[in-house]
C-alpha cells in the first residue's frame, strides 16, 4: 500500500448550486489561492477562459492540485450543464471520488440527477454538501429526503445546520458532539468549537443515533456496542463512515454556505477522512492489444507506464497541454512515450502540476497522480499513452452524437487558413465537436451537442482566436437511411484518353437495426474478381455513405452487398469500379424508400405549479410527447421527448412563460424518421 496521501476528486453540481464558489473557497483555504475570487465579480481563479467569466458558469474541466492536512488533492472540475455531458463523462473516468453539491433551496434538480446517474455508472464514491443554507427557503431535511427518494441513495448526515436563512449561524458536528461557528476574517473564516447548546441537544442525540444505526450495517464492532448500550468510540465511527463511503453504501452529508465561508473546512476534512486514495480504488480494465484480451490495470508505480489523456487544452505559449491520469508506472521529463491509441511515439518536453494560479514543473508523474504533459503533438482526448512493450488500451471514451450544426464561413482568404487550423485544434480538445464540409457548396459545418455548446465554440473561434467569420443559423444534424431492400445493376462506361473503361456491378442495399452502423459485404469470389477492384467498389460505396441520398446528410444503418460483377480484364480499371460503387449505391438507395432521420431529445423541465399548464402546452405545440409529470412541494417536474428541431430557442420561451422560474435539461435520446422531409 502506498503511503502517500492523495485524492482525485471531482465536484459535481447542478448549475448555480455553488460549485465555483465552493471550489474557490477550497483553493483559498488550502492556501494555494491568495485571494478569494468572487464568481459575481467574474474573478474566479478556476474559470480559465474569458467567456466563462462572462457567463459566470464553469465550462471546461481543468485539474487543479491543492494540499490539505498532508494530503494532495487533485480537483478535476466537472461541468454541470447537459450540453457538456462529454466533458462530464471524461472527467468522471479519471476521478476516484466526488463531492456532490446541492443547493439547500433547489435540492435535487434534473441536471443533478443526470450527473448523479453518470457517477453511479462509473461507481464513484461520493460525499454530499448541502450549500446555500443562508438563502431564503433553505430546507436541509427536505434535500436529504430528495436525495433518498430521487437518487435512491442512502444519505447520512455528519453535520446539521444551526438555524437557516439569515439565521444560519453554524453547524453541529454529530461525531464530536460540538457546535462549530465560523467567524468572518479577512482570510475567509475561523472556526470556533463549543459544546452543544440546550436547544440542540435533543436534535443532535436523535441524528447521532441515526448515524450510528446506519453505520452498524458495516461494522460488527459498532453493532455490538450499540446493542449493549456502550459508548461507540469516535475513531470507530469514522472508520465505519470511510468503509461505507468507499463501498458506496452511504453518502455522508455535509452542510454550509460557501459564500459566507461557513462549512468548507469540515468538507475538506471529510475529503481527507472518508474519500479513497487511488490505491484504494478497484483496478480498471484495459484491452491488451497483442494478446487481444482484457486485463486489469491496478495502481502500481513499479509496473509498465499506462496513462489516459483526459483533456487537451491549448495554451498560446506552450501549445497543447495534455492532462494525463496515470494508472500504472512512471513517466519522466525528456522521455519518449508511445501513444498506444495512435500507434506513434511522442516526446515529453515538460511535466507540470497545475495549481489554481500557477504551474509547477515536475521531473516525473507516477501511478495514481494527475498532471499536464507538454510536448505531445498528436495526442487527443481519450488516448492511452504508455510503452511499445506493453500495449494496453484503456477503454476508449464513449461520446454522444452531435445533434446540431451551424455553417461557418471565413470572411477573407487569410481567415480561411486560420479557421481550418483553429477548428482542428478545437476538435482535438473536444471530440464531441466535429467539422464537416458540404461537398456541394464547400461550406464548413460545425456540429455539437446543443445550442450552448456551439455558441461557446463559435465565441472561442471569433473572440479567442480572432478569426473573422460569418455564422449561419443553427440547424439540426439529420441522417439518411432506407426503409426497404433494393437490388440495382450499375453499368459504368467511360472513355479515358481514348481508352474504353467499363465496370458492371450488382449491389443489394438493405436497412439494418438503428445504431448498427454501415456494412459492406462482397459475395463475389476473389478468383472471379481481383481484390484490387473489390476494394475499389468498397471505397466508392464508403464515400457515398457520407454524401447522402436525397438531402446530402450522412447515410447510416445500411448494409450493402456486392452480389455479382461482369468483369472484363481488358477494360477494367479501379477508377471505373470506384465510380460504379458510388453511383450504384446512390441509385439503389433512391429506389429503397429513403428516409430522413431526425434527432429526438429527452427534455426535463422543472417549474412552479402555477405554470405547469402553459409549459405542457408549449411542449405539445413543439411536437413533444409528455412522458411523465411529477410534483414535489410546489414544483412540477415534466419529462418529455421532443424533436431537436423544435427545441431551438426553447430556453427563452420557457423563461417567458414561467417568468424566469422554469429550468430545463436536455440530452440526446434517439433518431426517428421525419415526416414530410425538410
Ligand atoms: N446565498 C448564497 N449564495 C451562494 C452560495 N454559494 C454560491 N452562491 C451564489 O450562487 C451563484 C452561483 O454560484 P456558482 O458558484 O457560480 O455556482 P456553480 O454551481 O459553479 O455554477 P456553474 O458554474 O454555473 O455550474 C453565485 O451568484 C454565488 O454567489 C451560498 O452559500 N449562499
Amino acid at each position: 500500500m502506498e503511503t502517500r496521501q492523495m485524492r482525485n476528486i471531482g465536484i459535481m453540481a447542478h448549475i448555480d448550486a455553488g460549485k465555483t464558489t465552493t471550489t474557490e473557497r477550497i483553493l483559498f483555504y488550502t492556501g494555494k489561492s491568495h485571494k478569494i475570487g468572487e464568481v459575481d465579480d467574474g474573478e474566479a481563479v478556476m474559470d480559465w477562459m474569458e467567456q466563462e467569466q462572462d457567463r459566470g458558469i464553469t465550462i471546461t474541466s481543468a485539474a487543479t492540485t491543492c494540499f490539505w492536512k498532508e494530503t494532495q488533492i487533485n480537483i478535476i472540475d466537472t461541468p454541470g450543464h447537459v450540453d457538456f455531458t462529454a466533458e462530464v463523462e471524461r472527467s468522471l473516468r479519471v476521478l476516484d471520488s466526488a463531492i456532490a453539491i446541492f443547493c439547500a433551496v433547489g435540492g435535487v434538480e434534473p441536471q443533478s440527477e443526470t450527473v448523479w446517474h453518470q457517477a453511479d455508472h462509473y461507481k464513484i464514491p461520493r460525499i454530499a454538501y448541502i450549500n446555500k443554507m443562508d438563502r431564503l427557503g433553505a430546507d436541509f431535511f427536505g434535500v436529504i429526503e430528495e436525495i433518498k427518494e430521487k437518487l435512491k441513495a442512502n444519505p447520512v448526515p455528519l453535520y446539521l445546520p444551526i438555524g437557516k436563512e439569515s439565521d444560519f449561524t453554524g453547524i453541529i458536528d454529530l461525531i464530536e458532539e460540538q457546535e462549530i461557528s465560523f467567524e468572518p476574517t479577512n482570510y475567509g473564516s475561523e472556526m470556533h468549537h463549543s459544546p452543544i447548546s440546550e436547544e440542540y441537544k435533543e436534535l443532535c442525540a436523535q441524528w447521532r443515533e441515526h448515524l450510528i444505526d446506519q453505520l452498524s450495517a458495516f461494522s460488527d464492532e459498532i453493532t455490538e456496542r450499540y446493542l449493549e448500550g456502550e459508548e461507540v468510540p469516535k475513531e470507530m465511527i469514522k472508520a465505519a463512515i470511510r468503509k461505507g463511503t468507499i463501498s458506496r453504501e452511504i453518502i455522508p452529508i455535509f452542510v454550509g454556505a460557501s459564500l459566507k465561508n461557513v462549512g468548507v473546512q469540515p468538507l475538506l476534512d471529510g475529503v481527507v477522512a472518508y474519500l479513497p486514495s487511488p490505491w484504494e480504488t478497484p483496478p480498471i480494465e484495459g484491452l491488451h492489444l497483442k494478446q487481444d484480451k482484457m486485463v486489469a490495470v491496478a495502481i502500481d508505480e513499479q509496473q509498465q507506464p499506462l496513462g489516459l489523456v483526459f483533456k487537451i487544452q491549448f495554451d498560446r505559449e506552450m501549445g497543447a497541454l495534455s492532462f494525463v491520469r496515470m494508472y500504472s508506472g512512471t513517466l519522466k521529463k525528456g522521455q519518449t512515450v508511445y501513444n498506444i491509441t495512435k500507434r506513434k511515439r511522442e516526446r515529453i518536453n515538460r511535466i507540470l502540476r497545475m495549481h489554481s494560479n500557477r504551474s509547477e514543473a515536475m521531473d516525473s508523474i507516477s501511478a495514481g497522480d494527475i498532471a499536464v504533459i507538454v510536448g505531445f503533438k498528436l495526442a487527443q482526448t481519450g488516448d492511452t499513452i504508455g510503452s511499445e512493450g506493453y500495449q494496453v488500451s484503456l477503454e476508449p471514451m464513449q461520446f454522444p452524437e452531435p445533434v446540431i450544426s451551424v455553417a461557418i464561413e471565413p470572411k477573407t482568404a487569410s481567415d480561411q487558413e486560420k479557421l481550418h487550423k483553429v477548428l482542428d485544434q478545437l476538435h482535438r480538445e473536444d471530440p464531441t465537436f466535429t467539422v464537416r464540409e458540404n461537398v456541394d457548396t464547400g461550406q464548413l459545418l460545425i456540429s455539437g451537442m446543443g445550442e450552448l455548446h456551439l455558441d461557446v465554440l463559435v465565441t472561442r473561434v471569433i473572440k479567442d482566436f480572432n478569426v473573422d467569420a460569418r455564422i449561419g443559423n443553427p440547424q439540426v444534424t439529420y441522417r439518411e437511411s432506407i426503409s426497404k431492400e433494393h437490388t440495382h445493376t450499375e453499368h459504368f462506361h467511360k472513355v479515358v484518353s481514348g481508352k474504353e473503361t467499363n465496370a458492371v456491378i450488382t449491389l443489394k442495399v438493405e436497412p439494418v437495426k438503428q445504431g448498427a452502423g454501415n456494412v459492406f459485404e462482397c459475395l463475389v469470389n476473389e478468383r472471379e474478381f481481383p481484390r484490387e477492384f473489390r476494394d475499389a467498389v468498397e471505397r466508392g460505396v464508403m464515400n457515398a455513405f457520407g454524401g447522402g441520398i436525397m438531402y446530402g446528410y450522412p447515410v447510416f444503418d445500411v448494409k450493402v452487398s456486392l452480389l455479382s460483377v461482369e468483369f472484363d480484364e481488358m477494360t477494367a480499371t479501379a477508377a471505373a469500379y470506384e465510380a460504379a460503387g458510388s453511383l450504384g449505391f446512390d441509385a439503389a438507395c433512391r429506389d429503397a424508400d429513403p428516409i430522413l432521420l431526425e434527432p429526438v431529445m429527452k427534455v426535463d423541465v422543472m417549474c412552479p405549479k402555477e405554470f405547469v399548464g402553459e409549459v405542457m402546452s408549449q411542449i405539445t405545440s413543439r411536437g413533444g410527447m409528455i412522458e411523465s409529470l411529477e410534483s414535489k412541494q410546489s414544483i412540477e417536474h415534466i419529462r418529455a421527448e421532443v424533436p431537436m428541431i423544435k427545441m431551438f430557442g426553447y430556453s427563452t420561451n420557457l423563461r417567458s412563460v414561467t417568468q424566469g422560474r422554469g429550468t430545463f435539461a436536455m440530452e440526446f435520446s434517439h433518431f426517428q424518421p421525419k415526416e414530410g422531409g425538410i
